[in-house]
C-alpha cells in the first residue's frame, strides 16, 4: 500500500548548516495497517511524513503509494491519496468559511471542480451524518464558522476532514499534542473510530510512548533519520514503554536519560 524506498533528505545541502534529516529510509505498511511512530525531537518523523505527503522534493529514493509513484508529484496532486492532520488545530480548516464549506472542500480534495463550493441537500444531509459521529453537536451548526470551533471541536472536524475523501493513507503528526488531555482522549477515541470504520493505512507520529504502544498494530521509533526499531505482533502487543525504552537503549547503545524525558513529553 505504502512503499517509502531509500528515502533521503538533506536540509541546506551544501551549506554550513547541512543536516541529513532522513538516511535513505526503507518503510513498506500493507492496507489497513496502523503504524505508530516515536523517537526523540529532530529524528526526523515529521519530514518523513512530510515527505510522503510532497511538502518539500526529496534528494533520493521514491515513495510509492498502492501502486502509484508519487515521488516528484506536488503535494495537491497528492491529496486524494493521502489525508494529513497535523499538531495545531487552526492549520487543517479555513477559519473564515463555514463547516459546511470546510467539509464541501475536503471531499472535492484531489478531485477538478469550480470555484465556488456548493452544498446542496443531498450534501448537507451527507454532512450532517458524518458531522454527527463526533458527538460534538457540529451537525447542528453547519453554517457557522470554523473559527467558532475550539481547539479540540477544531481538530476533530479536521480529521472528518483529511477521511471524507477516503484517502489511501492517514498521516497523523502529532495531532492531539495541542488539546488539553480530556480533549485530546476525545480525539484519539474519534481517530480509532474512524480509521477502523474505513480500515484506513495510518502513520501516526505520537510522543506519547504508552499511546504508541496502545494504539495501531505496528511500533517503528526513529533516530537520528533512521528507522532504528520496527515492532508487532505478538512482541509489541505484550511490551511495556520500560521494554520499548531498554529496546531503543540497546539499538543506540546509549543511555536513555534525556530521551526518556523526550519521548514520555
Ligand atoms: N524545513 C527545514 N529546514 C531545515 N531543517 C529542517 C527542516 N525541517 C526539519 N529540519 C531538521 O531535520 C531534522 C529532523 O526534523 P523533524 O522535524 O523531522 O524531527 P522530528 O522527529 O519530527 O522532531 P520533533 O519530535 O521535535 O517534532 C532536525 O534536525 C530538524 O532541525
Amino acid at each position: 500500500m505504502l512503499k517509502v524506498s531509500g528515502v533521503r533528505k538533506v536540509f541546506g545541502q551544501g551549506t554550513v548548516n547541512e543536516n541529513i534529516a532522513l538516511r535513505d529510509v526503507d518503510l513498506e505498511l500493507d492496507a489497513g495497517e496502523f503504524v505508530t511512530v516515536i523517537g526523540s525531537n529532530g529524528a526526523g518523523k515529521s519530514t518523513l511524513l512530510n515527505s510522503i505527503a510532497g511538502t518539500f522534493p526529496i534528494n533520493k529514493g521514491s515513495i510509492e503509494v498502492n501502486g502509484i509513484e508519487l515521488t516528484g508529484e506536488p503535494d495537491y496532486k497528492r491529496a486524494g491519496l493521502i489525508g494529513r492532520v497535523f499538531q495545531d488545530p487552526l492549520e487543517g480548516t479555513a477559519a473564515s468559511m463555514s463547516i459546511e464549506e470546510n467539509l464541501a472542500m475536503a471531499a472535492d480534495r484531489g478531485k477538478r471542480r469550480g470555484l465556488s463550493i456548493g452544498v446542496d441537500s443531498e450534501r448537507r444531509d451527507e454532512f450532517k451524518e458524518y458531522l454527527s459521529l463526533l458527538g460534538l453537536g457540529l451537525e447542528d451548526r453547519l453554517t457557522d464558522k470554523v473559527g467558532l470551533l475550539s481547539g479540540g471541536q477544531r481538530q476533530s472536524l479536521t480529521l472528518l476532514m483529511a477521511t471524507i475523501a477516503k484517502p489511501k493513507v492517514l498521516l497523523l503528526d502529532e495531532h492531539t499534542a495541542a488539546l488539553d488531555p480530556k480533549t485530546a482522549e476525545q480525539v484519539i477515541d474519534l481517530t480509532n473510530k474512524i480509521v477502523g470504520k474505513h480500515n484506513l493505512t495510518v502513520l501516526m507520529v505520537t510522543h506519547d510512548l504508552t499511546q504508541a504502544l496502545d494504539m495501531g498494530t505496528r511500533t517503528i521509533m526513529m533516530d537520528t533519520g533512521e528507522i532504528v526499531l520496527d515492532i508487532k505482533g505478538s512482541a509489541r502487543s505484550h511490551m511495556t514503554v520500560e521494554e520499548l525504552l531498554d529496546k531503543f537503549a540497546q539499538a543506540q547503545g546509549k543511555e536513555l536519560t534525556n530521551d526518556r524525558m523526550l519521548l514520555a513529553q
